[in-house]
């Protein structure tokens, strides 16, 4: 089948070829003053043939298996293959060439070409599943401090650094950082997101660098990517960055200093371009002072701070955002919406929010499953939202699990309030861990976002 053929040394001197004129015509051969190919050997490869890639393959040890160049009025498909003695070190190369043979490499092109498309159509839908949820204009409310959290989260879309959101849980820090992100330059790369209080501690240094190939057994250490490569070239958020343990502390530093990471079992080292937003509820400075925060990546993070303000400093935003949820939820059940009348809204007014925007959102949610009627009346919230004047006892007989519920939902709000929003030390009061708190705010739409993928 092989039109032509052609060896080189170590120092890409033709040593033989063929006697088929595929790599050369007629009137090259005279011009060179050459009347067969055994007149080739000693010279340099490009004397004859101009554009060889012979020197590559020498000088790289890798072999070029499928190349198609154009010789004369002939195009020829070349593999290219360097040649190496006992010890491994190369000493010459040889090439292969097919002369006309492009309608072989049909069927491989055709395959190439449906793989492509698909791993393009797959592309675009993993970037859609990254891209952010909401931008600026998804943030609702308009009280002072909620136009100047605006006013920030533009111009920290504008300045690439590092962010830090600080705010009680529910506050919308999620949403100001997906925000942020669509408001910055790498807004149609990925956002990632990594709960830190939602990852169990043994698993969390995986979850961020990613594991490498043949590192561990088992289910829970399968390799793959860590947050920090899906995020590449864009942003990665990392909510309630104060339940981060004090070892792993000192690696995001580094990563942050050095742009790299290491994945787990592996010894090479992977580059990173990713933009940190940080979010905690906990106070950070305090930590620092009991030791339980590097005062090192404290100030790391802190270049761009931004507080949100919690539900109950900014209660003109409340009928707004209640009605937005109000439509939310009776879109979910598929019911018309229900107005919310004076008494409701002074309800509303009266509560405290511990769980501030998600809390107030839960609430809604739950007068449209548990009452009925065209409007909602502060009466419906009787039973949903806590009050000092509601009898311990319950007043009705219902279902024990609705109860127990219900008790479990007030108890963690109370400990909530008490711990000023610090979830750990509510998990500690409610002689809970860290993670089955986190798994219960879920479930109760009161602490927790859930856990970011
Ligand atoms: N200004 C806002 N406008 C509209 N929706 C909001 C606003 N703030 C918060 N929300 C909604 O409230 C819920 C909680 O917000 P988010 O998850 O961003 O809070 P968080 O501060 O990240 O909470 P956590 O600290 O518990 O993770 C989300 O459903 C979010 O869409």
């Amino acid at each position: 089948m092989i039109d032509g053929a052609i060896l080189v040394d170590k120092d890409v001197r033709i040593l033989w070829s063929n006697d088929k004129h595929v790599w050369f015509t007629d009137q090259r051969m005279a011009s060179l003053g050459l009347r067969s190919p055994a007149d080739l050997v000693g010279r340099p490869v490009e004397q004859v043939i101009p554009h060889s890639r012979m020197r590559e393959v020498v000088e790289t040890g890798r072999s070029l298996p499928l190349d198609i160049m154009r010789y004369g009025d002939h195009t020829l498909l070349v593999s290219r293959l360097p040649l190496r003695d006992g010890d491994g070190a190369v000493i010459g190369a040889i090439a292969f060439a097919l002369k006309n043979s492009l309608t072989y490499l049909r069927p491989i092109a055709e395959r190439f070409n449906t793989l492509q498309t698909r791993l393009a159509r797959m592309e675009q839908e993993l970037a859609a599943s990254r891209a952010p949820k909401y931008t600026v204009e998804n943030l609702v409310g308009f009280s002072p401090p909620m136009l100047q959290v605006k006013r920030l989260v533009r111009k920290a879309g504008q300045s690439g650094s590092g962010v830090l959101l600080l705010g009680e849980t529910g506050t919308g820090k999620e949403l100001v950082a997906h925000a942020i992100h669509a408001a910055s330059e790498r807004a149609d790369r990925p956002f990632v997101g990594v709960n830190v209080a939602a990852v169990p501690e043994n698993l969390l240094e995986a979850e961020f660098f990613g594991v490498a190939p043949g590192a561990y057994t088992g289910a829970a250490r399968q390799p793959r990517p860590g947050k920090f490569q899906l995020a590449h070239g864009g942003t990665l958020f990392l909510d309630e960055i104060g339940d981060m343990p004090l070892p792993l502390q000192a690696k995001l530093l580094r990563v942050l200093q050095e742009r790299e990471v290491e994945p787990l079992g592996s010894n090479q080292i992977v580059t990173v371009d990713v933009r940190i937003i940080a979010a905690t509820s906990r106070s950070l400075p305090d930590m620092v002072r009991a030791d339980a925060f590097r005062a090192d990546l404290y100030y790391r993070l802190n270049v761009f701070p931004i507080q949100l303000p919690a539900l109950r400093d900014r209660k003109e935003d409340l009928e707004i955002l209640a009605s937005l949820f109000s439509e939310r939820a009776a879109a979910g059940i598929n019911q018309p919406m229900r107005e919310l009348t004076p008494s409701a809204l002074d309800r509303l007014h009266a509560h405290d929010w511990p769980g501030n925007v998600r809390e107030l959102a839960n609430v809604i949610e739950q007068v449209y499953v548990r009452t009925d009627g065209p409007r909602i009346e502060g009466a419906d919230f009787a039973d949903i939202l806590p009050a000092a004047s509601r009898p311990t006892q319950p007043a009705r007989s219902r279902p024990l699990a609705e109860a127990v519920d219900e008790l479990e939902r007030t108890l963690i709000q109370k400990a909530l309030e008490e711990s000023g929003g610090n979830k750990l030390e509510a998990a500690r009061a409610l002689g809970l861990s860290r993670t089955n708190l986190y798994a219960k705010l879920q479930k109760h739409g009161i602490g927790s976002a859930s856990p970011k993928a």
